[in-house]
């Protein structure tokens, strides 16, 4: 088990923040730029010291532990492939520096290679790759030593959508096969609710919130919260009011809203997604949000059905 305590400060920002992962679990720190993500995995990695605190992994204290010491495996934004080395020799590479015998070294890279999908680019150089494959390599190479604990920062960072798509449904495959204990930080919550098995809100140094994707989306904490995972219906004290909720913030999630019911509403916005189209609807009462799989067009009236025993009440 993984278990942390820490506090560290930079001018004008405090990180406090507590949190546990179970052996082989993968947990995503999600927040917005500059909440402090990537200092929790600095720390955890023993790149910065905390100001207090500790980090304890498998009934080991690793807090007073020079990075190297830890144990600990791990994928920054900026990952660097050795460019004179080939894909199979950047994997073996940390195996070679960890005295691995020849062997083993060999069957863990081969291993990885195919995992990874990269056997045929074993003898390539990486500028002979696309942005993928790179990224492939670099978590092979983060896997090979067989790390109890994985620290990924943002790892489909630097990649286009579609890249990412693909990389994603990867990433969560290769982690759960090796079942090492990761530490993924993300602002994409689309990425931390695929990847993870729970998910850690975390916003201006704090922990706001954590559980299980399922959890956390259906039942956010708080307005900020509803908001950052991608919540649309968000209502203010007054609007919840005007629908007969009490007065105060609600959150009306996707399944609390079909179309039907008696036309009082018009449609603002007509978005087409492709498989879906978000439909934008004002009603008398509130502007609201959902999704369907065919929509009347902008301006059209449209009845709205209120599901209101599904609505989340909200902390400001
Ligand atoms: N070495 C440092 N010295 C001073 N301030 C720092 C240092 N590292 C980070 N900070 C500040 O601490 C805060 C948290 O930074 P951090 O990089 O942990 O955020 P983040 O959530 O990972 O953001 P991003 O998603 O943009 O990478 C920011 O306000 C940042 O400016």
């Amino acid at each position: 088990m993984l278990a942390l305590e820490l506090s560290k400060a930079f001018p004008g920002f405090r990180l406090v923040l507590a949190l546990e992962a179970a052996e082989g679990e993968v947990l995503a720190l999600l927040g917005p730029s500059g909440s402090g993500k990537s200092t929790v995995l600095k720390l955890i990695a023993g790149l910065l010291a905390p100001e207090w605190g500790y980090v304890r992994f498998g009934g080991l204290d690793l807090t007073s532990l020079p990075p190297e010491r830890r144990g600990v495996g791990f994928l920054f934004q900026d990952y660097a492939l050795f460019p004179h080395l080939t894909v199979a020799e950047n994997i073996a590479f940390s195996l070679v520096e960890a005295r691995w015998p020849r062997e083993k070294r060999a069957a863990r890279v081969g291993e990885l290679l195919e995992r990874m999908e990269l056997l045929p680019h074993a003898a390539k150089r990486p500028q002979e790759l696309s942005g993928g494959e790179q990224q492939r390599v670099a978590l092979a190479r983060a896997l090979a030593p067989k790390p109890r604990l994985l620290l990924l920062d943002e790892p489909l960072g630097a990649l286009d959508l579609r890249l990412r798509e693909d990389l994603l449904l990867f990433l969560r495959t290769a982690l759960r096969e090796e079942r090492v204990t990761t530490l993924l930080v993300t602002h994409d919550q689309g990425e931390a609710f695929l990847l993870a098995h729970r998910v850690a809100v975390i916003r201006e140094g704090r922990l706001v919130q954590v559980g299980r994707p399922e959890d956390v989306y259906a039942k956010p904490k708080d307005v900020w919260t509803a908001r950052f995972l991608g919540h649309k219906n968000v209502l203010s004290s007054e609007e919840s009011h005007a629908l007969g909720l009490p007065a105060r913030p609600h959150l009306l999630p996707p399944w609390a809203l079909s179309l039907g019911g008696p036309g009082e509403g018009v449609v603002e916005a007509r978005l087409f997604y492709g498989p879906r189209v978000g439909l934008w609807v004002r009603t008398g009462r509130a502007r609201l949000y959902l999704e369907v799989q065919e929509g009347p067009g902008e301006g059209a009236p449209v009845g709205l059905h209120l599901d209101l025993t599904q609505a989340v009440p909200l902390e400001g």
